[in-house]
């Protein structure tokens, strides 16, 4: 196979993985998805010249450069002289938003959608914001909700569905808001509308979920209050109008991607894979505490803050997993890692429980459902009981042989290739086009480290496309 999907003949999306001998080398993986969004929004929020290191390059990301473009931000791609992408974004400051000329497309990214209504709310524009056949079936009614009370109106929608006109206000209400789901996403919408108001907007949260916002918002200039209710929830007020001014941001490692090397140095025998200067937030951190409950061989070295994140070196070496119970209140610190654990529980010896995924439901597909169902054709026991899910773990035996329905969702997609380095009879995935979404260079650095993976196109004995199997 070739390493470069680009390659692969267009009329067949499919990537196919097959066992692969030990993965082995250092690799260091593309900066972190949300705080690229972030990084990219508040730049243009902001006064004067940010400038951001490390910034995702995915498809994801771009739509939101794209964006902040639209609204006025002058964004630039240079390359230093070591060769570096370095990105500048020069801010037109709180307030100050133009109204973009066309509608906004969001393609797959929910994060960019979603920030992006919660910052037009806070301004006196009117957008249309629109999104790919998945981003449109995703649910926006959880952003819309606390943006109507501080003033916003949605127009030209039939339901909470993209696509959607937002029509902002310059004067937005500060509330205080309870999140109803844990939603990094849902906070931030409000926290960047309040940006904009007069007075003090509050998100409590009952279950906290990941701060970049708010270590960004602190990062720029901003004043914020965080405290804890008498009841534990997270109390996180914005006090409006500030003066937020560029910055120089570092983007450290995206953990939701280094997931995917990290789960197949664990299942393909003889591995030892480091990934360096990956972000170990600790409301990030979820999977790599699973996988050391599960008997892992994880370690982490030279731990140290990069651009106000912890960051730390990761080494797995392959060896035996034991399932175990993940509770529901971990779920947010892990949200994204679903996948690629219900991979290393395949793997595991017993019973893998993890609970509370309703979330799960409203990704990219229903990851609950795609997850299982991957796991099904490809020979695994796996059993979803409301919004559990749990996997019957082989002990190192997953047959494979099936080709999965990735729904356009990227994390489906790269989670059943790495399943796929370690079973019986390779795995297919029916489309990896959504992995330029979030992780462009998978194929490449998986390869690196030595995983059989690519397009089937390239395997002249693999069945066409459309029938199971290879
Ligand atoms: O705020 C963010 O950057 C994100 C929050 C999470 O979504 P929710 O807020 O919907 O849980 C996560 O799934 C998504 O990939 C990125
Ligand atoms: C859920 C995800 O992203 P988003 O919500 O931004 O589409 C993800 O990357 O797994």
């Amino acid at each position: 196979m070739t390493a470069d999907p680009s390659s692969a003949n267009t009329a067949d999306p499919r990537l196919g993985a097959r066992a692969s001998g030990p993965l082995t080398g250092t690799v260091r993986l593309p900066g972190d998805k949300s705080i690229s969004h972030r990084a990219l929004i508040f730049g243009a929020l902001a006064e004067g010249r940010t400038t951001i290191r490390g910034l995702l390059e995915g498809h994801d990301v771009i739509a939101t450069a794209d964006a902040m473009r639209a609204f006025g931000a002058r964004v630039e791609r240079h390359v230093d002289d070591a060769g570096e992408a370095v990105w500048t974004v020069d801010g037109v400051g709180v307030g100050a938003l133009i109204e973009p000329a066309a509608l906004l497309d969001f393609g797959n990214s929910g994060t960019g959608a979603r920030l992006l209504l919660g910052m037009v709310a806070g301004h006196g524009i009117a957008v249309r914001f629109d999104g790919d056949a998945s981003l449109r079936k995703r649910p926006m009614g959880r952003v819309l909700a606390p943006l109507e009370l501080m003033g916003a109106r949605v127009c030209d929608s039939a339901d909470d569905r993209l696509p959607l006109t937002l029509k902002g206000t310059r004067d937005p209400i500060p509330i205080e808001y309870r999140l109803p789901v844990p939603s990094a996403q849902v906070k931030s919408a409000v926290l960047l509308a309040g940006l904009n108001s007069p007075g003090l907007t509050t998100v409590i949260e009952p279950e906290p979920t990941r701060d970049h916002t708010e270590r960004m918002l602190v990062h720029f200039g901003a004043r914020l209050d965080i405290s804890r209710d008498p009841d534990g929830a997270r109390r996180i007020a914005l006090h409006g109008r500030p003066r937020l001014t560029g910055q120089a941001v570092t983007v450290p490692g995206d953990p939701s991607s280094a997931a995917f090397p990290l789960v197949a140095g664990l299942i393909v025998p003889g591995s030892r894979v480091t990934i360096r200067g990956v972000m170990v937030n600790p409301s990030r951190a979820g999977l790599i505490t699973t996988l050391q409950e599960m008997g892992a061989k994880l370690t982490l070295a030279n731990e140290r803050e990069d651009g106000g994140e912890p960051v730390a070196d990761v080494t797995v070496e392959a060896g035996p997993l034991t399932g175990v119970e993940v509770p529901a209140e971990r779920a947010p610190s892990m949200i994204d890692e679903y996948p690629a654990l219900a991979v290393a529980a395949a793997y595991a010896r017993g019973t893998t429980v993890m609970r509370g995924l309703s979330e799960l439901k409203v990704k990219e597909s229903d990851r609950l459902a795609a997850v299982a169902a991957g796991l099904a054709v490809n020979g695994v026991d796996v059993r979803v009981d409301g919004d559990d899910l749990i996997v019957a773990g082989g002990a190192g035996r997953v047959a494979g042989g099936g080709t999965v329905e990735t729904h356009m969702d990227h994390r489906i997609a790269m989670a059943f290739l790495v399943m796929g380095l370690a079973s019986e009879t390779p795995v297919l995935v029916d489309d990896g086009a959504m992995i330029a979404t979030s992780f462009p260079d998978f194929v490449p650095l998986m390869r690196g480290l030595g995983a059989d993976l690519g397009p089937v196109s390239d395997w002249p004995d693999t069945a066409p496309a459309g029938e199971p199997g290879a």
